[in-house]
């Protein structure tokens, strides 16, 4: 039988692009490294922006291909990462981006937003099933920023732990993605004199719809040396990011520190050893026995 690596990291995300703005560093480093990352996005994102202007007739209100063309972008991004297991939940389509909240689309029957929560969440209890990752990534409650996808991805995927500890199958750590409140504040103040400042108008990291205390984070991946990756897979994501995107402009001017490191609380699981005054771990597989219990044998992911 053949097996997985020793080191299995599974990613929930909710439409094409999330992965690479919120994770890709994180993703790159750990696929770079021989873990196995399994990214599962949980909508096609059809009610997206399309920011180039040659593919405008693709829009959800005209000939609503966008989220066909989406995944191809997906695709793109996730070679970019050297991530080569992907799937869609459900597979492609069975869920429908819901748009911003509060909007028309929040309403469509195949929107994300009205899934029926352990029907959803019973499709990722099967790829649990099949590749026992040690360690899961996905949104907290408000989903990073409110978008009522994130929302259901962070409710689908809780779910879907719950469901798998009951066969003893859940990962052994959860983690949401967070930045901390330390990181906005040097944004902030970095860009007060720019021209092209993406924090204009936002006065305090209050005002922010995204934050956490520095002691509540507790992990700090530094994989600058996958910022280009990552960089890379955000720029397959035209449709959603301009080239003239601020994500850009802040990479510019803190290059591979943006653009390299990620943050993230800890959910569930027993933090591991890390350092600093708020002993962030720099490894999310810290403190987990891979050579005993966290360790499953299992065949080969049919992996492309
Ligand atoms: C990063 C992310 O979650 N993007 C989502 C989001 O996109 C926003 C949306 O297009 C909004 O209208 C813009 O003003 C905002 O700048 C975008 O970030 O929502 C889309 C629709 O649900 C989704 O397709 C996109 O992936
Ligand atoms: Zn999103």
């Amino acid at each position: 039988m053949t097996t997985l690596p020793d080191r299995r990291l599974l990613l929930v995300h909710a439409h094409p692009d999330d992965e690479s703005i919120g994770t890709g560093s994180t993703m790159a480093h750990y696929a770079a490294t021989g873990a196995h990352v399994t990214l599962v996005t949980c909508t096609v994102g059809e009610e997206g922006e399309i920011h180039v202007p040659q593919l405008a007739e693709l829009a959800a209100a005209k000939a609503d291909q966008l989220g066909g063309y989406r995944i191809g972008e997906l695709a793109t991004a996730c070679a970019a990462l050297g991530v080569t297991d992907h799937r869609f939940l459900g597979g492609a389509g069975r869920y429908r981006d819901s748009g911003m909240m509060g909007l028309a689309s929040n309403e469509h029957p195949r929107a994300f937003w009205q899934a029926d929560l352990d029907e959803a969440a019973g499709y990722l209890v099967a790829i649990m099933q099949e590749v026992r990752p040690q360690v899961m990534i996905t949104y907290d409650a408000n989903g990073f920023y409110g978008h009522p996808d994130h929302i259901q991805a962070h409710r689908v995927a809780m779910r879907a732990v719950e469901l798998a500890a009951v066969e003893g199958i859940a990962p052994a750590k959860v983690y949401w993605t967070a930045m901390p409140r330390s990181v906005l504040e040097a944004g902030l103040d970095a860009f007060t004199e720019s021209s092209d400042n993406p924090f204009a108008g936002i006065d305090s990291v209050d005002d922010l719809p995204f934050g956490t205390p520095d002691p509540e984070i507790a992990a700090r991946i530094d994989a600058t040396e996958q910022h280009a990756a990552k960089e890379a897979a955000m720029r397959a994501h035209a449709t959603q990011i301009p080239a003239t995107s601020w994500l850009y402009s802040i990479a510019g001017n803190f290059g591979a520190e943006f653009m390299g490191v990620e943050y993230f609380t800890l959910a569930l699981g027993k933090k591991g050893p890390g350092r600093g005054p708020y002993g962030w771990e720099d490894d999310l597989f810290a403190g987990l026995d891979l050579d005993g219990r966290d360790r499953f044998p299992v065949a080969a992911a049919g992996l492309r």
